[in-house]
């Protein structure tokens, strides 16, 4: 990452104090504007996140994110994701706002200039933040900047018009594929058709819900947290805002918070009481503690050592037990084989774009490509693993079909002492649609509508039922 540039105006080396004369005093300098070091971490994250490639959760991790995020206060670091999660999934209608508002293109290498305007006018067109504020303080950080400084009467003119005008510009580029970079449309559009595209696209534009599993009865965590139980057997709470630390039956271990789609692979297992169960990709632990809650004896292993650390925090709080390995798969020699193995594979992550809008301007198709190879090595490393008869669920939170149908099916083309245990419609009440003809499940954003957009969707998923022959 760059070095943070200086906020204080360059100023001259001083020269040696001459003998007799006592040293100048340095002159204090004015303390900063009250708002202006959020908006200035807004648009620094802003900028590795677009420019080099870098995970907004890496970034805003309160243990090991960027320095200048974990210096704010709890508040302002609640502030600059907010500006930061509506200015990345509003990001090409931003974009457009601020071109029709200019007479030229901004100049080439003025990134630091967009990424000012990009923070101010999403806080103008999508947050609750005075206009004014907003303004103010992005005028102040391009004057604070040497790179952006000679526009700041740029950044005024443009930002007030667009407070000023904020409706009738936002109706004039109002199109969901503004908001999804093309070549991701693209392969959704080969993938799905335009029109699943279009609705992918356009759901992604509002806020998820949060989702829960329930540890015992979801009508009861439903009823505590005045969420509703969705026909998947999810507790789904829409529109609400606050600490989920702070909900009804976090400390008491009630409920874990995982996707509806995210909470179908593990279900595919059936019975599992007294299961040997194996999840081969486990950490965080939303798969790891369905199979443990559903009564199976299961080794969790996962390559990340601090993600597992998690996953035994929140199967404390869950009151749920596991064994714990840190390994790599490609090393893993268990003594026995397990009648359960669950291969969550690492993916682009293109299905949970609507809860990491960073995802979209992060990932490239490179990398879903190289992802997809990754996949089918480990699918390889697992059959090992499975018992004769055994079931082996093969998934990833990626909406592209390279990564999942692909290559479940030439798994399943190279692997004979494999078949494929279709998935049933019966299996996934309200989520029908999401059983292809081949029997694979695969959901998009699109599906699981409800009565409004807030309340809708569930994150892309792919999953394949694979069982070992006896
Ligand atoms: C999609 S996440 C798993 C999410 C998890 N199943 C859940 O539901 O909470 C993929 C995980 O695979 C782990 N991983 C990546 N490569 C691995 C490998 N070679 N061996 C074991 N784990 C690996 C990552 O550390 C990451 O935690």
């Amino acid at each position: 990452m760059t070095k943070p540039p200086s906020l204080k105006r360059p100023f001259k080396t001083a020269k040696p104090a001459q003998a007799g004369k006592p040293p100048r005093p340095a002159r204090p300098q004015p303390p900063e504007r009250p708002g202006l070091p959020s908006r200035r971490v807004a648009a620094r994250l802003l900028a590795a996140v677009v420019d080099t490639r870098t995970s907004l959760d890496g970034l805003t991790d309160r243990g090991h994110g960027h320095p200048e995020f974990r210096a704010l206060e709890p508040r302002d670091q609640a502030l600059v994701k907010a500006i930061l999660t509506v200015a990345l999934r509003r990001r090409g209608t931003i974009e457009a706002v601020i071109a029709a508002c200019i007479e030229k293109p901004l100049p080439g290498g003025a990134a630091s200039l967009r990424h000012i305007l990009h923070v101010g006018a999403a806080q103008i067109l999508f947050l609750d933040v005075p206009d004014a504020a907003a303004v103010d303080l992005a005028v102040s950080q391009a004057d604070a900047d040497p790179r952006s400084q000679r526009f700041a009467k740029l950044v005024n003119a443009v930002l007030r018009r667009i407070a000023r005008e904020r409706d009738a510009l936002l109706a004039a580029v109002d199109d969901p594929r503004l908001d999804t970079p093309a070549w991701l449309f693209q392969r959704w559009a080969a993938a799905y058709g335009e029109a699943e595209a279009e609705r992918i696209a356009a759901i992604h534009r509002v806020p998820a819900p949060l989702d829960f599993t329930a540890r015992r009865d979801p009508a009861v965590v439903a009823a505590e947290i005045g969420g509703e139980v969705l026909p998947t057997g999810t507790v789904r709470l829409s529109g609400g805002e606050g600490l989920v630390g702070d909900l009804p039956g976090f400390a008491t271990g009630d409920w874990w918070v995982q996707d509806a789609a995210a909470a179908l692979p593990a279900r595919l297992f059936g019975d599992l009481a007294g299961a040997r169960a194996a999840d081969l990709c486990a950490a965080p632990g939303g798969k790891t503690a369905q199979l443990a809650a559903a009564g199976a004896r299961v080794t969790a292993l996962d390559i990340s050592a601090s993600r597992l650390r998690r996953l035994k925090e929140n199967f404390a709080r869950l009151d749920l037990e596991a064994e714990t390995q840190v390994g790599d798969l490609a090393a893993f020699r268990p003594d026995e084989p397990f009648d359960a193995v669950l291969l969550d594979a690492p993916c682009s992550s293109t299905g949970t774009i609507r809860r990491h809008p960073d995802v979209a301007w992060t990932k490239t198709a490179e990398e879903v490509e190289k992802l997809a190879g990754v996949q089918a090595r480990m699918l390889r490393q697992a059959v090992g693993l499975v018992a004769p008869g055994g079931l082996l669920v093969f998934s990833n939170c990626s909406l592209d079909p390279v990564e999942g149908e692909d290559v479940a099916r030439a798994f399943l083309a190279e692997h004979k002492e494999f078949e494929l245990e279709p998935v049933r419609p019966d299996e996934v009440p309200g989520l029908e649609a999401a059983v292809t003809g081949e029997g694979f499940l695969r959901t998009t954003p699109a599906m699981l509508m409800r009565e409004t957009p807030d309340a809708s969707g569930l994150d892309g998923f792919f999953a394949a039922r694979l069982r070992r022959r006896s």
